[in-house]
């Protein structure tokens, strides 16, 4: 995978540590808002039986999940993520599932293992924040998704309201990691968590950077007054 750099190591430590708690805390701190996002971003996706996608920093697999659900077994789904220790819970839901048209693939999402144009979609939730160049990672979507093909991003976002966007900070720089503590018994993986989503860039900012990495259109949909953003890129069809 090449010399990481430190955001890459910390961000590794991270996900090889909470991975068993990783799904039980994910509905715990979004208040279970998570499910309603993926979903209604998966209405806008519109994925068809028979269609490729790649789902990069997967984890523990929900949305590889869903897309392999939506190609069928005509279709390919590839969850790619760095920690093995995710993949091994997806891995579990994969087996439990019978889902064959998917497979789980541990690789880096700064340098994606494929040739350009191969999927019809490529996905991020909530992996962005996580990765040492933003830009790169959207680059390397842009470059192996296909001509008329769609890039999407769930992450989290910046709420713009006064109040609502101060009680946000609040909850997520004190009463989260606290959270991580008690239940997952890891305050520091959890102030991680914090800390990336307080600086990554705002909805609008982040639309700037999928067209700057070469889409034609970019979609986006707030959610839960913008604490989270569904950002989708089209690739010009040639
Ligand atoms: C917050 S989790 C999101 C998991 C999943 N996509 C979801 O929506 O629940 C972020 C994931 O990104 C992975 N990740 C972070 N940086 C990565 C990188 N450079 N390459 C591959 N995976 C990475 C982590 O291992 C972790 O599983």
């Amino acid at each position: 995978m090449g010399k990481p750099s430190s955001k890459e190591e910390r961000v590794h430590h991270v996900f090889e540590n909470i991975y068993s708690k990783y799904d039980s805390m994910n509905s715990i701190i979004s208040f279970q808002r998570h499910k309603s996002w993926r979903k209604d971003t998966m209405k806008r996706m519109n994925v068809q039986a028979g269609e490729t996608a790649l789902d990069v920093c997967c984890g523990t697999g929900d949305w590889s999940i869903s897309l392999s659900e939506a190609v069928g077994q005509t279709g390919k789904v590839i969850g790619l993520d760095f920690s093995k220790n995710m993949l091994s819970i997806a891995k579990q839901k994969k087996q439990d599932l019978q889902l064959n048209q998917l497979e789980l693939v541990h690789g880096n999402a700064m340098e994606l293992p494929y040739e350009e144009n191969s999927f019809d979609y490529v996905t991020i939730g909530f992996g962005l924040r996580n990765v040492p160049d933003y830009m790169t990672v959207l680059e390397e979507m842009y470059r192996v998704v296909k001509p008329g093909g769609k890039v999407v991003c769930i992450e989290t976002s910046q709420p713009t309201l006064i109040g609502y966007r101060q009680a946000y900070y609040f909850y997520f720089k004190f009463i989260m990691p606290i959270l991580g503590k008690l239940i997952a018994k890891s305050y520091k993986e959890y102030s991680w968590l914090q800390e990336s989503a307080k600086d990554f860039p705002g909805k609008k900012e982040l639309k700037e950077m999928f067209l700057n990495a070469g889409f034609d259109k970019v979609e986006m949909k707030s959610y839960t007054g913008g604490v989270a953003a569904m950002h989708m890129g089209f690739k010009a069809s040639q």
